[in-house]
C-alpha cells in the first residue's frame, strides 16, 4: 500500500501541475508572468529536445540553433509571404526541421571519425552556412521579417495567453516524447551508443538507424519550438535567431540537469531560465552574469553528471536494501557429452582484410562445424582478432565471403550479423560503464536473439549472470568489478543473446589459475547448451584442453590445422611461436 502511494505520488504531483499550468491563463496573470513561464517553456523543450540525440547518444551538438532556426523561417517565411495560417505552419517547420537533421545524419553518421568534437564542431558549421543562406535570400534578405500582421488563434483571452498556451502544449509533447523515448528500446540503443558504439552495433542495435531517429526527432522538436516562438518574437532576424548562446544554452541547461535523464533538461531549464530572471532583471545585468556564471560552475563541479542523477543517486544510497532478486547460482557442470555435426555452421572463403598497405589477413579459408569448439592461435599480430572481427562485421571485408548456416553475411553490418545468432566477446573487456550488470546483459538479450517480452528478457539475463557467477552483482557497475568479473560479464552478454556461433577473444588473459580453471568449465558448459565456439587464445594449455580442433594463423594466412595435440606438436607450428631453434 505505502510502496504504491510512493509510487503514485509524483504521477499525481505532476498530473496536478499540468491542469493547473494548463489554466494559468484562465486566472488574468500579468501578461509579464505568462511570458516568463512561456519562457521557461521554451528552454525545457528546446533543451529536453538537444538531449534526444545529445544526452542520450552522446553525439553532442553546438547547432541545435540551426534546426530551431529552420522552425522560426519556416514560420516566419509560410506566414508573412504565402498566408498559411500559423498553426499549420508549425508542423511544417518540425518536418522541414527533421529532414534537415536527417539528411545530415544519413551522411555523418557514417563515418566512424565524425564522432566526438568532430560532430560539435560541424553542426556549428550547418548553422552557419544555414544561416547564411537564410540572410542571402528572400526567406529573410538582410532586413528581418515582421510577424505582427499575422494573425494568432485565439486560443486563450489574450495574445500571451495563446503563446504561453502553445508553448506549454510543445513542452508537454516533448516532456511526453522523451519519457517515451527513454523508456523504449530506441532509448535502451541511444544509452548503449552513448557509452559504446562499436560494441552497440555488435550487440544487435542498429546505430545507424536510431541516431537518424533521435537526430530527426530532436530536429523536428526544435522546429515546432521555432515555429511557436516566431510568434513571440514578433520580429525576426537572422542574428537573434541562429545566436551561438541559444546552442550553448541548451548543452548547459541539459548537463546542469542530467543530460542521460528524460527530465534532467527540464530542471536545468527551469533553474537557468529562473536564475537570469532572478539576477539579470535588476540594474545590475553585468555582474548579475557573473554570479549566474559562479553558480553554474559551483553546480557543475559538485554535480558533474547533473541534478536528477546526484538525486537519483543520493536515493538510491538511501535505500540500500539487500539484493532482493539474486540471480541463481547454475552450477557450470557440462552434463552432455558434445555433439559436434558434420555440417560447417560457418564458411570462411579467401578472406582478406587490408588495413591501408597492411594485408591483415591474406587470403583464409576455414570451415567450422556445428557444436565444436573451435581453437584460433598464431603469434602476435598474425591476425587472430581481425578475422573475429571480420566474422562479425565490424570490420568490412576487402574480399572473400563468410557464411553462416548457408546465408552470406560477409558484407552485413555488425547489428545484423549479431541478429542471425553471432555474438563475440572482446579481448579487453568493453562493458556499456553507465548501465548495471543486469542492464549490460538485458541489452544484449533484447537486441540479440529472439523476440521477448520484458519479463522474458529479464529472466534470461538473470539466468546468464548466475550462470557467470556474477549472481549479487545485478545493480553494480562495470566499475565496480573486478578484471575477473568483467571478462565474465562479456561471457554473460554474449550467451544473453542465445548465439549459434560465440566468438571469443582471449577470454582467459589476465586471469590466474584457479579463474583459468573455472573459465574452462564455463566454456564447456556453454558449448554442452548447444553453441559453436571459435575462441582466440595463447594460453596452450587451455587451447589443448578445449579444442576439437586449432587453426593456426600466420601472417594473415591459415598455417595449420587439425587436432591440438598434433597441430601444437608440429615442428613448423613450434618454429612460428618460438623461432627454429626450439622446433626440431
Ligand atoms: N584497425 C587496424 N588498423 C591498422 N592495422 C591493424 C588494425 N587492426 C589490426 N591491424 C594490424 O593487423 C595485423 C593483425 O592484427 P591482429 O590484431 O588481428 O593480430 P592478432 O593475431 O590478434 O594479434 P594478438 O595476438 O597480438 O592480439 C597486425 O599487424 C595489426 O597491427
Amino acid at each position: 500500500m505505502a510502496v504504491n502511494a510512493a509510487r503514485d505520488l509524483p504521477k499525481a504531483v505532476a498530473a496536478i501541475a499540468i491542469v493547473a499550468l494548463a489554466f494559468l491563463p484562465m486566472a488574468k496573470m500579468p501578461a509579464f508572468y505568462e511570458s516568463f513561464i512561456y519562457l521557461i517553456f521554451f528552454w525545457v523543450s528546446l533543451s529536453t529536445s538537444w538531449a534526444l540525440l545529445s544526452g542520450f547518444a552522446g553525439y553532442f551538438s553546438l547547432g541545435h540553433a540551426a534546426f530551431f532556426g529552420v522552425g522560426v523561417y519556416a514560420t516566419a517565411a509560410l506566414t508573412t509571404k504565402f498566408g498559411v495560417p500559423f498553426l499549420m505552419t508549425v508542423p511544417i517547420a518540425a518536418v522541414l526541421a527533421a529532414l534537415l537533421a536527417a539528411g545530415i545524419g544519413a551522411v555523418v553518421f557514417r563515418l566512424r571519425r565524425l564522432r566526438g568534437e568532430l560532430f560539435a564542431l560541424l553542426t556549428l558549421a550547418v548553422t552557419f552556412v544555414i544561416a547564411t543562406i537564410i540572410l542571402n535570400t528572400p526567406i529573410d534578405g538582410g532586413g528581418g521579417v515582421f510577424m505582427s500582421a499575422v494573425p494568432l488563434p485565439h486560443l486563450m483571452p489574450t495574445q500571451t495567453g495563446t503563446i504561453y498556451i502553445l508553448g506549454f502544449a510543445m513542452c508537454v509533447l516533448t516532456l511526453a516524447t522523451a519519457w517515451w523515448v527513454a523508456h523504449s528500446r530506441l532509448g535502451l540503443g541511444l544509452f548503449a551508443i552513448h557509452d559504446d558504439e562499436d560494441v552497440a552495433e555488435a550487440k544487435g542495435v542498429p546505430t545507424f538507424r536510431y541516431k537518424i531517429a533521435a537526430f530527426a526527432l530532436s530536429a523536428a522538436i526544435a522546429g515546432a519550438v521555432g515555429g511557436i516562438h516566431a510568434m513571440y518574437v514578433g520580429f525576426i532576424t537572422v542574428a537573434g535567431t541562429f545566436e551561438l548562446t541559444v546552442g550553448l544554452y541548451v548543452v548547459l541547461m541539459s548537463v546542469l540537469g542530467g543530460a542521460r535523464h528524460w527530465l534532467g533538461p527540464a530542471i536545468g531549464a527551469t533553474a537557468i531560465t529562473a536564475l537570469l530572471y532572478a539576477f539579470i532583471s535588476g540594474g545590475e545585468a553585468i555582474m548579475g552574469r557573473a554570479i549566474v556564471g559562479l553558480i553554474l560552475i559551483a553546480a557543475i563541479l559538485w554535480l558533474p553528471d547533473g541534478v536528477i542523477p546526484a538525486i537519483q543517486g543520493w536515493l538510491k544510497r538511501r535505500r540500500a536494501a539487500p539484493v532482493t532478486t539474486r540471480a541463481e547460482v547454475v552450477p557450470v557442470v557440462p552434463t552432455t557429452a558434445p555433439q559436434i555435426s558434420e555440417r560447417s555452421i560457418l564458411q570462411v572463403r579467401g578472406v582478406t582484410k587490408r588495413f591501408g598497405g597492411l594485408q591483415a589477413l591474406a587470403g583464409v579459408d576455414l570451415d567450422v562445424r556445428e557444436g565444436e569448439i573451435f581453437g584460433l592461435v598464431g603469434p602476435n599480430g598474425s591476425g587472430k582478432t581481425t578475422l573475429i572481427n571480420v566474422i562479425s562485421g565490424f570490420y568490412p571485408l576487402t574480399s572473400g565471403t563468410i557464411t553462416l548456416d548457408g546465408a552470406e553475411i560477409g558484407r552485413d553490418p555488425a547489428h545484423e550479423i549479431a541478429r542471425r545468432g553471432v555474438a563475440r566477446t572482446y579481448q579487453i573487456p568493453r562493458p556499456f560503464v553507465n548501465m548495471t550488470v543486469l542492464d549490460n546483459v538485458a541489452l544484449c538479450a533484447t537486441f540479440g536473439g529472439p523476440a521477448r517480452s520484458q519479463a522474458e528478457i529479464r529472466d534470461e539475463a538473470m539466468h546468464w549472470i548466475g550462470f557467470t557467477g556474477l549472481g549479487g552483482k545485478e545493480d553494480v557497475l562495470p566499475a565496480g568489478l573486478n578484471l575477473h568479473e568483467r571478462k565474465f560479464l562479456e561471457l554473460a552478454r554474449a550467451l544473453a543473446a542465445r548465439p549459434k556461433l560465440l566468438l571469443l577473444d582471449e577470454v582467459l588473459s589476465g586471469l590466474n589459475p584457479t579463474e583459468i580453471d573455472n573459465a574452462i568449465r564455463l566454456v564447456r558448459a556453454i558449448r554442452a547448451q548447444g553453441a559453436t565456439i571459435i575462441f582466440v587464445e595463447h594460453l596452450m594449455r587451455a587451447v589443448v584442453e578445449l579444442s576439437d580442433r586449432v587453426a593456426v594463423l600466420n601472417e594473415g594466412k591459415l598455417f595449420a590445422l587439425g587436432a591440438p595435440r598434433e597441430v601444437m606438436r608440429d615442428p613448423r607450428v613450434v618454429s612460428i611461436y618460438l623461432g627454429k631453434a626450439y622446433a626440431a
